[in-house]
């Protein structure tokens, strides 16, 4: 019996920028597959059938990433930053009313940012139906920490099947998900000659996949269903993850706070900013690349050989799964200068592509047509939040704070981010 389920695929750990550089290399040609760090048997519940490999899958991806690929569109993110913003406004009343006037407040800011990125994706793939959305968002965040307490055990393939106590609560999490979801989907459809499909992410989605466009629609109810379930997993701890590390390092760089603060009044004034303003903010755009380099959320990813390949000269057979260590790319003398592992956020003064001595050496969000479909969703969000958080607050690190980033998959302060805030308001 396989003590893992991969115990028997060969592994290639690649340290080199650009892993998904050439023809060969990049998927069109089937060559290299994502292979996700959680498997897809540990993200969906045990008794659904594992993640299919090969062509079937990619023409699968492609269907998914057409529909889903208007939602985020870069004019529908700039409507949802109003959404994100009113999200960020009320939790830092929230903050404002627990400190004394004039005085200051200590505050666990990751959990925080988990409970702020979950609000706002409830709202901005939900929309109308925000309070449903809310419940099926709790209901798969437990089955997702189920799933994830035994990911690194040993496994045994046939336990996923048997009716054991963790089995039975799984599925029945994932029978209320699927039915909570169904019945969001359902009203929607009924009411889409009087009230549109909606504007938020599902809506998007919804009016991408409609039979109108062709003559079935692209996705089954049970695709759409997933689809939805993606954009929890995939777009709340990653964008919690990359406020908390951008608050870190901003409290530990106080003059780039000022610097930063500078920027925000001058371009966003008091108020609450818009699409237009945060593009403007360069020197918050800088900031947050080099926090991504430095403490990007996702540490690692993995692909699949499909066919025999070649990559950086190595001569890989079909099903080697390449580990991608971002984090260690990230900090790599070779790829960054002498300087790779200091904080410098100037480096990407002439844009991303030529930071590095590779135009792929940013590996955050991936690259490639795989590439993180989040990513300016992600982008929009901390500039909003982390505007919102200078026009009103300075602060700096609690001395509780303990350094000890961990993380297997997505990176986070192991004992959380205490950080003391002081209004700056009158
Ligand atoms: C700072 C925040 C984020 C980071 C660092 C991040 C990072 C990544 C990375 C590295 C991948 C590629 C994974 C792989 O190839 O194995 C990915 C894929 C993906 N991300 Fe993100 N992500 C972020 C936010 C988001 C958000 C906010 C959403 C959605 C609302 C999202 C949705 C997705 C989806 C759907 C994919 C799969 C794309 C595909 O296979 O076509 N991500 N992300």
């Amino acid at each position: 019996m396989d003590p893992h389920p991969r115990a028997h695929v060969p592994l290639l750990v690649r340290i080199q920028a650009d892993p998904v550089r050439g023809r060969r290399e990049r998927g069109e040609a089937g060559a290299l597959r994502p292979q996700r760090a959680v498997p897809q048997e540990h993200r969906q519940p045990a008794h659904r059938p594992a993640a299919r490999q090969g062509a079937r899958a990619h023409r699968r991806w492609k269907r998914h990433r057409k529909v889903v690929h208007p939602a985020f569109n870069m004019d529908k993110l700039k409507m949802m930053t109003v959404t994100m913003s009113d999200c960020a406004g009320s939790m830092m009343s929230e903050w404002k009313a627990k400190m004394e006037k004039g005085g200051d407040i200590e505050i666990e800011l990751s959990s925080q940012f988990e409970e702020l990125t979950a609000d706002v994706i409830s709202h901005t793939a939900f929309g109308s139906s925000y309070e449903q959305g809310k419940k099926v968002f709790l209901a798969q965040r437990e089955l997702q920490f189920l799933a994830y307490s035994t990911v690194f055990n040993v496994q045994i393939p046939a336990l996923r099947y048997l009716p054991t106590e963790k089995n039975l609560k799984i599925w029945k999490l994932d029978k209320e998900v699927r039915s909570m979801l169904m019945n969001i989907i359902k009203t929607r459809l009924e009411n889409k000659d009087t009230m549109g499909y909606g504007n938020d992410l599902l809506g998007l989605m919804l009016e991408a996949c409609a039979p109108e466009h062709g003559q079935n629609p692209i996705l089954s109810m049970d695709e759409i269903i997933d689809e939805c379930k993606t954009f929890f997993f995939a777009g709340h701890d990653t964008s919690s993850h990359l406020l908390t590390w951008t608050m870190f390092l901003l409290s530990t760089h106080p003059e780039w706070q000022e610097k930063l603060r500078e920027e925000v009044l001058r371009e966003c004034g008091n108020g609450a900013p818009t699409g237009d303003m945060l593009n403007k903010l360069q020197l918050v755009n800088m900031f947050l690349l080099e926090t991504l380099r430095l403490y990007g959320p996702v540490a690692v990813i993995q692909r699949k050989a499909c066919s025999d390949l070649e990559v950086g000269g190595i001569k890989v057979p079909e099903g080697t799964v390449l580990t991608i260590p971002i984090a260690t790319i990230h900090r790599d003398k070779e790829v960054w200068g002498e300087d790779a592992n200091e904080f410098k956020p100037m480096r990407f003064e002439n844009g991303v592509t030529r930071a590095g001595k590779h135009p792929n050496a940013l590996l955050s969000f991936s690259s490639g047509p795989r590439s993180c479909i989040g990513q300016n969703f992600a982008m929009i969000e901390a500039k909003a939040v982390i505007a919102m958080i200078l026009q009103r607050f300075s602060f700096s690190l609690s001395p509780k704070y303990v350094h000890a980033p961990m993380g297997m998959i997505t990176v986070r302060p192991k004992f959380g981010l205490p950080m003391v805030l002081m209004s700056l308001e009158m």
